[in-house]
């Protein structure tokens, strides 16, 4: 595409800016796409843990989606925290008339802090009907477990072996992220339904992870529309998402496990 990609995130959202649609769209604004938003949950979170939740309603959702996609259409799609079965059915039912060329899928379920942000019982909506319209998903390693009821994967040929049965559900492509296994290296892995790819990345010794998983899939969403293929874009998003987790301990934000930091190289 020439121009100007526009990104749409469909989220919930993070007050102290470090998750959600707030990371999402410093992240676009950092790679120079125009973010635009629909907000599926308003979240009282911060980098200590999520306090409460107030869901928007489904048709509200809708109303944001048909608003918006009818005068301004996505170039990508990012999609992260749904909250609830209809909520995951209103923006299926949109992706279906919008139909736009690219779609990240991040099927957010648990915070690091250990809250959920999507109803257990939302799991099967989500793998039934938004899975097969998603051009990419990147589920961290309770997430990918959950997806497949099975037990977290512990090792790296454990994840190849539960990257492959993701693909198994009808999903064009799977980005496992590796970051909860220990080791010195971040390893996340790429399959394409023709390759399977190995992206690693050194593990920045920082506790300031928070927000790392809506980064990683929003830099996804804003590099795609500009880059040649998925395996150039996920690259390029990674070795984004490790310079902002190195900026990371130049911010002091919060008590708990503070953010990323979208730096941009001009003050
Ligand atoms: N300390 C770290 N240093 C470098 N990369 C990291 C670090 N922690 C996580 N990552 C990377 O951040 C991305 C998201 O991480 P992960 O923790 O697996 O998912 P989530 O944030 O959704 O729980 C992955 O690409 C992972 O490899
Ligand atoms: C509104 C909202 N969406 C997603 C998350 C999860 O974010 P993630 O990038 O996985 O990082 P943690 O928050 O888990 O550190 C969230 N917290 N809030």
């Amino acid at each position: 595409m020439t121009g100007i990609p526009k990104v749409l995130s469909i989220a919930g959202t993070d007050p102290s800016g470090g998750a959600g649609i707030q990371a999402d769209l410093k992240t676009f604004s950092a790679l120079g796409a125009y973010g635009m938003t629909v907000v599926t949950a308003l979240v009282a979170q911060t980098t200590t843990g999520v306090r409460a939740i107030h869901e928007v309603p489904a048709e509200f959702v809708t109303q944001q989606l048909d608003t918006l996609l009818t005068d301004v259409p996505a170039d990508a799609v990012k999609i992260g925290m749904l909250s609830d079965a209809r909520v995951t059915r209103a923006v299926a039912s949109a992706l279906r008339i919008y139909r736009p060329p690219y779609v990240v899928l991040d099927p957010v379920m648990v915070a690091k802090s250990g809250d959920r942000l999507l109803a257990a019982e939302a799991v099967t909506s989500l793998r039934e009907e938004l899975l097969p319209l998603a051009d990419l998903i990147t589920p961290n390693l309770p997430e990918a477990a959950d997806l497949l009821g099975e037990p977290e994967a512990k090792t790296l040929d454990e994840m190849r072996d539960q990257a492959r049965r993701l693909l198994g559900l009808g999903v064009r492509r799977v980005l496992l992220k590796g970051g909860h296994l220990d080791g010195e290296e971040c390893v996340d892995l790429l399959l394409t339904g023709e390759e399977e790819i190995e992206l690693t990345a050194p593990r920045v010794p920082t506790r300031n992870t928070h927000g790392t998983g809506c980064t990683l899939s929003s830099a996804i969403a804003a590099l795609r529309p500009r880059h040649e293929g998925w395996p150039d874009t996920v690259r390029a998003a990674k070795d984004y998402l490790t310079g902002a987790l190195r900026a990371a301990d130049t911010l002091a934000v919060g008590h708990g496990r503070g953010p990323v930091h979208h730096f941009h190289a001009i003050w």
